[in-house]
């Protein structure tokens, strides 16, 4: 078997394998469950000489997942275009994924209850990879309410270019704007299973940028963008 092969062997409940383009020889990462085993047999990693670095290198940024998480209303999709608007006008190519939008098309076939809102993020992190890989950085913007989704995510991106970013905004907020009026109908039993009424929203343990309320004021949307954009100049994303 060459090296750019992929190895896949069945280990009980789980599979192990090697993979590009993380590979290193002899690396060996574990998997979670049989839901996310490939139902396809003889399949095998085409690689090309052109790759991420040289497609970082004619950007001049480094491709990375900006993962932004929070309850409906709490103002996910303002940052996420306040922060691509930013970075724009820095001559930085970004590219938003927003949840509402994804469920027109991608995953259109995908309702709320859990193992829909699962297998959302699971795509729309497979294509936030995607999108890593071609050298942009990608600004996904989903409730994504469940730890464990967000970090199985976390764990498809190679070092550490998956940021998430946790809008920590009190649900008592995010109703008042209810912009979508969406609250109304579920707090009247017309919407069943909505996020932070009566269904979880699990905040995240460890994310890299929470953003909160100060004394009590939301931060304008400028600030927000700009508490990613610092972060991501410090970590040397927007150069290469
Ligand atoms: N039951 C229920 N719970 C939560 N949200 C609901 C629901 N039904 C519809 N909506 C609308 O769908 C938007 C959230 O889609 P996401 O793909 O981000 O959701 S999830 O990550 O799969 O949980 C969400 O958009 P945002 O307000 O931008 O978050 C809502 O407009
Ligand atoms: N920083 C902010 N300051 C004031 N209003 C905001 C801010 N962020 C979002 N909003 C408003 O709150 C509402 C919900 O924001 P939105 O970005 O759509 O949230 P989400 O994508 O999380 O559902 C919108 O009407 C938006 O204009």
């Amino acid at each position: 078997m060459s090296s750019h092969s992929p190895l896949i062997y069945h280990h009980t409940n789980t599979i192990r394998f090697i993979h590009p383009p993380n590979f290193l020889p002899g690396k060996t990462i574990e998997t979670v469950s049989m839901a996310t085993l490939s139902n396809a047999t003889n399949i095998f990693w085409q690689d090309c000489q052109l790759g991420k670095p040289e497609r970082q290198k004619l950007l001049n940024q480094k491709g990375c997942v900006v993962w932004i998480t929070g309850l409906s209303g709490s103002g996910k999709s303002t940052l996420a275009c306040s922060l691509s608007s930013e970075l724009h006008s820095r001559g930085k190519l970004s590219y938003i994924l927003d949840g509402d939008n994804l469920r027109h098309g991608l995953n259109k076939d995908l309702g709320f209850k859990a193992e829909d809102r699962t297998e959302n993020i699971r795509r729309t992190g497979e294509v936030a990879k995607l999108f890593a890989d071609a050298g942009l950085i990608c600004v996904a913007s989903l409730i994504s309410p469940y730890r464990r989704d967000r970090d199985t995510c976390r764990a498809m991106l190679p070092d550490s270019n998956f940021i998430e970013v946790y809008m920590n905004m009190p649900l008592s907020l995010c109703e008042a704007r209810d912009p979508k009026g969406l609250y109304k109908l579920a707090r009247a039993g017309k919407i069943k299973g909505f996020t932070g009424i009566d269904d979880p929203y699990e905040p995240p343990l460890n994310c890299e940028i929470e953003i909160k309320e100060d004394s009590g004021v939301c931060p304008t949307p400028y600030v927000m963008a700009g508490k990613v954009v610092s972060y991501l100049e410090e970590k040397g994303y927007l150069e290469c």
